[in-house]
């Protein structure tokens, strides 16, 4: 059964901090950011997994990439990395990482995602991370958990699941789910949130104003820091869906990526409230 994306289906599950809580407890997400000259989606994804709860964030990157990140962050935390294993013994103490936003259509690409793979964190794998398995998905699916999320736009998906998109968004984003062994989250106007289970939501909340460069970036930094809270991925995929319309829709007008974390906290606010959003 198809269910509409409401946040009745996931508000009690959405993560607040106790009175006991400190920061490692609270989750931990790591991004993987491009070369020097595309470090921005990282750094969105990032900065939307700490506004959305995560404790602890931290950006891995290329040597090279190091001093262009460091004097555009402050709480989130940098680690440069030389080799995917070396990525992959990094992100060994992640919760969750989300992989691709600005990675490289190249094989270093490739190498990153399949060790992050191996390593024991939830992986939120977008853009680039998809793209380049253009042509060679068995490559990708082979190595993916069914707590991983994928996240393409429709141009990305068909990349993956060439002409699957012809038998109806929700019916291709469960088949997708199924291929892959993983959430798949379908975007669009509307977008759909399918698990290899079955599960399967639609979300019809979605904000025009999302229609704009780097809300995707926004969007994979928030399902990965729900994840790194230990929210169940298919709800984590959902609220975040959710939550990033939300969002959008408060700040209307003149909406660019960046607003979005600075204005999730009161989406959030209302959520925590417990009253209607
Ligand atoms: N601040 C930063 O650093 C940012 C960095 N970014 C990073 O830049 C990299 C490249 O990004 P990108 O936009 O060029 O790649 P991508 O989205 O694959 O488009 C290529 C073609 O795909 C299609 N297509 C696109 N969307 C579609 C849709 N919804 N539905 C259907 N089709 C769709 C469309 O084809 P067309 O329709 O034009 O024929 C389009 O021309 C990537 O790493 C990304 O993470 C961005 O996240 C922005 C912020
Ligand atoms: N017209 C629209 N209505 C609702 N949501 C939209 C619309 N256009 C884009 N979005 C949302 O904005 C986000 C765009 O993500 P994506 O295409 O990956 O962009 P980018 O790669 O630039 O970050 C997705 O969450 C998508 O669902």
């Amino acid at each position: 059964m198809i269910e509409t994306n409401d946040p009745a289906l996931w508000r009690n599950f959405l993560p607040w901090p106790g009175a006991e809580t400190h920061k490692h407890a609270r989750g931990r997400l790591g991004v993987v950011s491009g070369r020097a000259h595309q470090t921005g989606a990282a750094r969105l994804a990032a900065r939307a997994g700490l506004r959305i709860g995560a404790g602890v964030v931290r950006i891995y990157c290329p040597p090279d990439a190091v001093a262009v990140i460091a004097p555009a962050i402050e709480a989130i935390m940098l680690t440069p990395f030389a080799t995917a294993d070396a990525l992959a013994r990094e992100v060994e103490e992640m919760d969750a990482v989300v992989v691709g936003p600005a990675a490289g259509l190249d094989e270093t690409t490739v190498n990153n995602v399949q060790a992050l793979a191996l390593s024991g964190a939830a992986l939120v794998i977008d853009a680039d991370g998809l793209s380049v398995f253009k042509g060679r998905s068995a490559e990708l699916f082979a190595v993916l958990d069914r707590d991983d999320v994928l996240t393409p736009h429709e141009g990305e998906f068909e990349r993956l699941f060439p002409g699957l998109l012809r038998k109806g968004r929700e019916s291709a984003a469960v088949e997708a789910a199924r291929r892959a062994q993983a959430i798949v989250v379908l975007k669009g106007a509307e977008t759909v949130i399918a698990a290899p289970d079955g599960r399967v939501r639609v979300n019809r909340t979605g904000s025009p104003w999302l229609a704009t460069a780097g809300t995707g970036d926004v969007l994979s930094g928030m399902i990965g820091g729900l994840i790194a809270q230990r929210m169940d991925s298919f709800d984590a995929a959902c609220a975040a869906v959710w939550i990033h319309a939300d969002a959008a829709d408060r700040f209307g007008p003149g909406l660019i990526a960046e607003d979005l974390s600075e204005v999730m906290p009161q989406s959030l606010k209302a959520l925590w409230l417990g009253g209607e959003p």
